[in-house]
């Protein structure tokens, strides 16, 4: 697959975190208000993200309509989004929220608009903090993915990572509650 992003070949070794969701299970919202994610995002991409065998993720997307870029094709920055989002359950399976720091999509096909889009993601490896992670996408063949993605997450303490903007969210005041406590 055609990349330019280098994986480092001394990434540590990583064990999925014994409360983490059981292959085949929905991955649990991590916010509600999350636009790829988020079932009350009242413009979001609602994506449904499962997770599979190992350390790996996986989603589906309609390519609706109001997601065209290119005539009769997907926006390449919908598709990002939904990477970043299906990418970002990765790091769950190891252990608390990471967030991206680096992102990077090779597109290798136009995808047409009123296809299915099948996304998965792989957890490859840690470096101290650094969740490195590819995702694959393709529309019916796995063999003919029509983009890959390379992302690096670095892992946070949520609350004290999002404190100071919760006042901005529209996420309900019981879930602002939960993270706010220290
Ligand atoms: C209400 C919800 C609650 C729960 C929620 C949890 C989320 C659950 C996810 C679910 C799925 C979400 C999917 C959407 C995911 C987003 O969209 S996240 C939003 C976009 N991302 C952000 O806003 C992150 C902005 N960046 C930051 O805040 C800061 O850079 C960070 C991440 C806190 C790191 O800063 P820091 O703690 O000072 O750490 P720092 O030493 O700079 O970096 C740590 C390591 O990363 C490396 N690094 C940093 N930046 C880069 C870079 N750009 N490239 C390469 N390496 C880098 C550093 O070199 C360092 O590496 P080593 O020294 O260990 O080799």
């Amino acid at each position: 697959m055609k990349s330019g992003f280098v994986v480092p070949t001394d990434l540590d070794p990583i064990e999925r975190h014994p409360k983490a969701v059981g292959p085949g299970e929905r991955m649990r919202m991590h916010n509600h208000m999350c636009y790829g994610c988020g079932e009350d995002s009242p413009n979001g991409l609602h994506l449904e993200i499962y997770a599979g065998e190992g350390f790996t993720i996986r989603a589906s997307m309609e390519v609706e309509p109001h997601f065209e870029g290119g005539p009769g094709v997907l926006h390449g920055g919908i598709l990002t989004t939904a990477f970043d989002d299906v990418m970002g359950m990765a790091p769950l399976l190891v252990g608390p929220s990471a967030v991206t720091v680096h992102l990077e999509v090779d597109f290798l096909r136009p995808i047409p608009v009123g296809s299915t889009l099948e996304l998965s993601a792989t957890l490859l490896g840690r470096q101290r903090r650094k969740l490195y992670t590819e995702g694959v996408a393709h529309i019916g063949d796995p063999d003919q993915p029509v983009a890959v993605a390379h992302a690096i997450f670095v892992s946070i303490n949520a609350r004290e990572h999002f404190a100071e903007h919760l006042d901005k969210s529209q996420i309900s005041d019981e879930y602002k509650q939960r993270l706010s406590r220290p």
